[in-house]
């Protein structure tokens, strides 16, 4: 018997290829799609079936099937249509309906027929022979579009089939039906004439950005989120459904599921490109200003007393609300005001590369004079190079000096006005609001000689000066505008995060629709909480904000604190790529004789292709903020028998500081030469492996004392050299002498249990002092390595 494929025997019974395909499937024989061959015996089978199986139970199931994409039609109408369909079975099946029919039509499937079969001709048609019955549901079929299965895909995805009868036809995005997902039972229409090629394979493509989340790409491909985390896993891959994969996890997961991925090509740094300005398009803009100065000399009473002079404020009666920000109304001009005080916060800003002061305004008590902080504001100033007004504060004080604090500042590179030099000087009382006028007008001044403008016709930019996480507000921020303007539903990127701005208030409280340049507004709408520093970007629509956030994220993984912080280290790479043409120090001593010493002895070291540069010098502990300064302006720390906090290392990690530490002169200045040469190679070097507290002292006779101590972290090991530290300062460094628990000699203690330890040649203990014990470590020589890599090179 010739080979007899499907559609030839749906023709031969007179049928669609669409019922015989769901015939077979109930007769258990599996075929692909129309154009599958049977064998013989599955045509016996077949025939045999239909030859017992009367015409009316074959539409009948047929009509069972079908599944209609909506339903809209009210459930009482179902009997009416019901009724003539029962009429024609009851007309036509004998006896075995319940044999071909198992499943009993529910609510849902009856509504559908409903629906489907209520054509206005089809009453009247009813009583036709049963061969046209059959001929006009097929008809009916063939005009509509291939019945909908059970799920919807998303619109991302380009679904085409290459062969001709499956064109796609276009429906709504809701409703586009997928065929269904039985690959051995393709449907297609009845076949026009037979087609021999077999059907091409359905390329299924999913577009991304620079990343696509997990959850995304399942949706996309119409899995489980779980089920392609495991198939993730299975690939090497741990992941979470909020996981954004790159390019080549994606396109290598989705090819397991038969998808293909296309990176539809997005440079981040192109669709953020400030737009230039034409110079008619410049406004002038208020200037932003930080007030900076010495612990106690009165930066907090000042801002309150600028706030309190604003008059505007006062008037409207308006409640000033803390946003990291405020605005001052003066007659003539305005002054926006950075409402934390202190260099900290300046700096920590612009070490994630946002500037937003304009002027720093440094108090210095007159009873008082320039102290540590004072010069440390001025190096933080300086470096950032924004100009510097003096407000000489508490003139009201019987010991106020106000000359002498200028002759002191004049020393720093301060010079007054009045002695020839360019600095602006206020004397003041913030407790007594005297000349505090004065001051915003010098103020006012300075930022006229700044010419500060900004065009406040463009979609908004600006940066974080604070965030938050507020209970019934979600993450809020306090933005600064640096150019443009900021309006109600602009949607943005900030930083990590995105959004669509939902509110705006000012520093007032009051609600605000829209915000021009230099002004500070608490924003509400982020997808999370941003940091203050980061950059806020308008941005056209919704999409590209996600999809920069997205990228940002995936970026900030990947760079996983691979910042180019500047280290003894890498140095001469930097100096040879021409990166660096000054080594920036900073250094921290525990007595003014080494700092002045290490300052002199340093700055003799610079050579032509490199510039020591000490950016700033002081005694006392390593701090945060002398960090945060070393991150800004890429500098090394030098530790001169000081240490810094736990806290303060974490800190320096995380910024990728280099904070060096010497006890001996020579050995820094040779560290530095051998930097500079490229021929810089510790063979050896330092890990801290344990921090403990030393608790009480015992005196132990013919011993001495004894410190007994509490393990804070790491481990304490009795082979270990240890450092003991009074105040950040080093005032041991050496070998415990004995480690002892319980008088039992022991090799280790771990954190959180209590020990007794003694110390070789050193009694001077005291209650509070922190032991660091450290081990020094073989480390690969790979500066040597360098080194002479460049010899090689170079002869
Ligand atoms: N007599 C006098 N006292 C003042 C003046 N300004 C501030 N003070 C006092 O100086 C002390 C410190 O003032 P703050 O404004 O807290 O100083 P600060 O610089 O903000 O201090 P920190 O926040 O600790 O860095 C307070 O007791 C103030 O009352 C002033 O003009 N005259």
């Amino acid at each position: 018997m010739a080979k007899v494929k499907v559609y030839q025997l749906a023709k031969e019974l007179k049928i669609s290829s669409k019922e015989l395909l769901y015939r077979l499937e109930d007769l258990g024989i599996m075929v692909k799609n129309h154009m599958s061959t049977l064998t013989t015996d599955e045509v016996v089978k077949i025939r045999e079936a239909f030859a017992k199986i009367p015409p009316k139970a074959k539409q009948k199931k047929v009509i069972i099937r079908k599944k209609p994409p909506t339903t809209k039609m009210p459930i009482k109408e179902m009997p009416v249509t019901l009724e003539v369909k029962e009429e024609k079975i009851e007309e036509e099946i004998p006896s075995v309906t319940e044999e071909i029919t198992p499943v009993s039509p529910s609510k849902e499937e009856l509504v559908e027929k409903t629906q489907t079969e209520e054509v206005p001709e089809e009453k009247p048609k009813k009583k036709k022979p049963k061969e046209e019955a059959l001929d006009i549901e097929e008809k009916k079929r063939r005009k509509k579009p291939p019945l909908p299965r059970k799920r919807h895909r998303q619109v991302v995805i380009d679904i085409f089939e290459e062969e001709e009868e499956t064109s796609p036809v276009i429906y709504p995005a809701e409703v586009i039906p997928i065929p269904k997902p039985k690959p051995k039972k393709k449907e297609g229409k009845p076949p026009l004439k037979p087609v021999t090629a077999p059907p091409k394979p359905i390329k299924r493509r999913i577009e991304m950005g620079e990343t696509i989340t997990v959850g995304e790409l399942a949706r996309a491909m119409g899995v489980k989120a779980g089920e392609l985390i495991k198939k993730l896993m299975s690939l090497g891959v741990m992941s979470t459904i909020n996981q954004p994969l790159d390019y080549d996890t994606a396109s290598l997961v989705a090819s397991e599921f038969d998808y293909e991925v296309k990176q539809v090509g997005f440079v981040e740094e192109d669709v953020l490109k400030p737009i230039p300005d034409k110079p008619e398009d410049l406004k002038p803009r208020p200037p932003v200003v930080t007030v900076m100065g010495h612990v106690d000399h009165g930066k907090t009473s000042l801002l309150d007393a600028i706030r309190h002079t604003n008059v505007i404020s006062i008037e409207t009666g308006g409640i000033t609300q803390h946003i990291g920000a405020y605005y001052v109304n003066l007659d003539k001009g305005n002054v926006v005001f950075l409402d934390t005080p202190g260099h900290e916060a300046f700096t920590a800003m612009r070490a994630r590369g946002a500037q937003v002061t304009d002027i720093v305004v440094l108090v210095v008590a007159a009873d008082d004079g320039v102290m540590e902080q004072t010069r440390e504001a001025i190096n933080h100033a300086k470096e950032a190079g924004v100009p510097i007004v003096v407000a000489i504060n508490k003139i009201d004080k019987p010991n106020a000096n106000p000359e002498k604090v200028k002759r002191e500042l004049s020393k720093l590179g301060l010079t007054p006005e009045e002695w020839g030099g360019d600095t602006l000087y206020a004397e003041i009382s913030a407790k007594k609001r005297i000349g505090i006028d004065n001051l915003l007008e010098l103020i006012l001044l300075q930022a006229e000689m700044l010419e500060l403008k900004a065009n406040p016709n463009k979609p908004a930019r600006g940066i974080v000066i604070e965030a938050r996480l507020d209970k019934g507000r979600g993450p809020v921020a306090t933005v600064l505008v640096k150019e443009g303007t900021l309006k109600i539903g602009d949607f943005f990127v900030c930083g990590l995060h995105y959004g669509k701005i939902r509110a705006m208030f000012n520093d007032r409280g009051e609600s605000v629709r829209k915000v021009g340049p230099s002004l500070p507004v608490e924003i509400q709408g982020i997808s999370g909480v941003p940091e203050a520093g980061d950059s806020l970007v308008v941005v056209k629509d919704e999409k590209i904000a996600k999809e920069i956030s997205h990228y940002r994220q995936q970026k900030q993984r990947e760079a996983t604190l691979v910042r180019a912080g500047v280290s003894l280290e890498n140095l001469y790479e930097k100096i040879e790529e021409g990166e660096i043409k000054e080594l920036k120090l900073i250094i921290k001593a525990d007595v003014q004789g080494s700092v002045e010493a290490l300052k002199e002895a340093l700055t003799k070291l610079s050579t032509q292709e490199i510039k020591i540069n000490i950016i700033h010098a002081s005694t006392g502990v390593i701090t945060e903020s002398d960090i945060l300064l070393a991150s800004a302006s890429h500098a090394v720390i030098i530790g001169f028998n000081i240490r810094p906090s736990a806290k303060v290392m974490d800190l320096a990690e995380k910024e990728k500081v280099d904070i060096r530490y010497y006890d001996v002169i020579y050995q820094l200045l040779d560290d530095i030469q051998a930097s500079i040469k490229g021929l810089l190679g510790p063979e050896y070097k330092e890990k801290v492996i344990g921090e403990a507290e030393i608790r009480q002292l015992f005196k132990v006779p013919k011993v001495g004392v004894v410190a007994g101590c509490y393990v804070r972290k790491g481990e304490i090991k009795r082979s270990c050299k240890v450092r003991i530290l009074r105040d950040g300062v080093v005032v041991y460094n050496g070998q415990l002498s004995s480690l002892k628990r319980f008088k039992e000699d022991v090799k280790e203690v771990g954190t959180g249990y209590e020990c007794g330890m003694s110390f070789e040649n050193f009694q001077d203990i005291k209650v509070g002092d922190i032991i660091e014990a450290y081990i020094v470590e073989e480390v690969e020589k790979t500066i040597d390595f360098r080194a002479k890599t460049q010899r090689t090179d170079n002869g």
